[in-house]
């Protein structure tokens, strides 16, 4: 049978990146996809602004929404500081299957956990299941007609505290325009806009980076 992109991308990072250390699956991946095929990863360009925003964040709990094949799980997890945690949800279980196998192989598992299923239905159920308090920081990469409807839900949650940073990818392509005029608007959230490119070519594309004020 037909192997699918996902399998073809983990194919690489099992063949070209060392297992444990997750700097060479990262790179793995970008090779690949430079030199192969296009896939949704965040990409290097935007990783960087990711790596630096997880940096000055250094939080101990983590949400990110959208795992695809697990290459931003690695880059965040890999700049967690001991004993932080962050709870991915991937809702294709397929790509699910990949993720896990992307984060063991880059050795980050212990930090990482992956759940199946869709944001609308988990957001309500973390702190019951995950002994989640608040989140320091929620990283944004599903399907663009849900990051209002998930930070609303956040919000009502109460899975957001004062300094709680929200960075959502590709505000600009394919574009969150309901998301970015709430965020924008909203007295709750200080926004900053990190201009960038689509992953893997020249098209534009950019972060949305915000503080919750409480
Ligand atoms: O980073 C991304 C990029 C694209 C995408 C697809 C096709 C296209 F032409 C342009 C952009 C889709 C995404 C879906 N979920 C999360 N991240 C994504
Ligand atoms: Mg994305």
């Amino acid at each position: 049978t037909q192997s699918t992109r996902p399998q073809r991308l983990l194919a690489a990072v099992h063949k070209k990146a060392t297992r444990g250390n997750p700097r060479s699956v990262v790179k793995a991946i970008d090779e690949f996809c430079n030199q192969n095929e296009w896939a949704m990863n965040v990409g290097n360009e935007k990783g960087e602004i990711l790596d630096s925003v997880v940096s000055e964040t250094n939080p101990g709990c983590v949400l990110e929404l959208g795992t695809y094949c697990g290459y931003s799980t690695v880059r965040i997890a890999s700049l967690l500081p001991p004993h932080a945690q962050l709870i991915t949800l991937e809702f294709n279980p397929d790509n699910a299957a990949v993720a896990r196998q992307v984060i063991a192989w880059a050795g980050v598992a212990e930090k990482v956990r992956l759940v199946e299923g869709e944001s609308g239905e988990w957001i309500p159920k973390m702190k019951e299941q995950f002994g989640v308090k608040t989140f320091d920081l929620v990283f944004l990469d599903h399907w663009k007609n849900r990051y209002l409807l998930d930070t609303k839900l956040m919000e009502e949650c109460g899975l957001l505290k004062k300094g709680s940073v929200l960075l959502a990818d590709n505000v600009v392509c394919p574009g969150a325009p309901d998301y970015l005029e709430y965020i924008r608007n909203s007295p709750q959230y200080k926004s900053q806009f990190f201009k960038s490119h689509l992953e893997y070519t020249k098209a534009e594309d950019g972060l949305e980076k915000s503080v919750f004020l409480g």
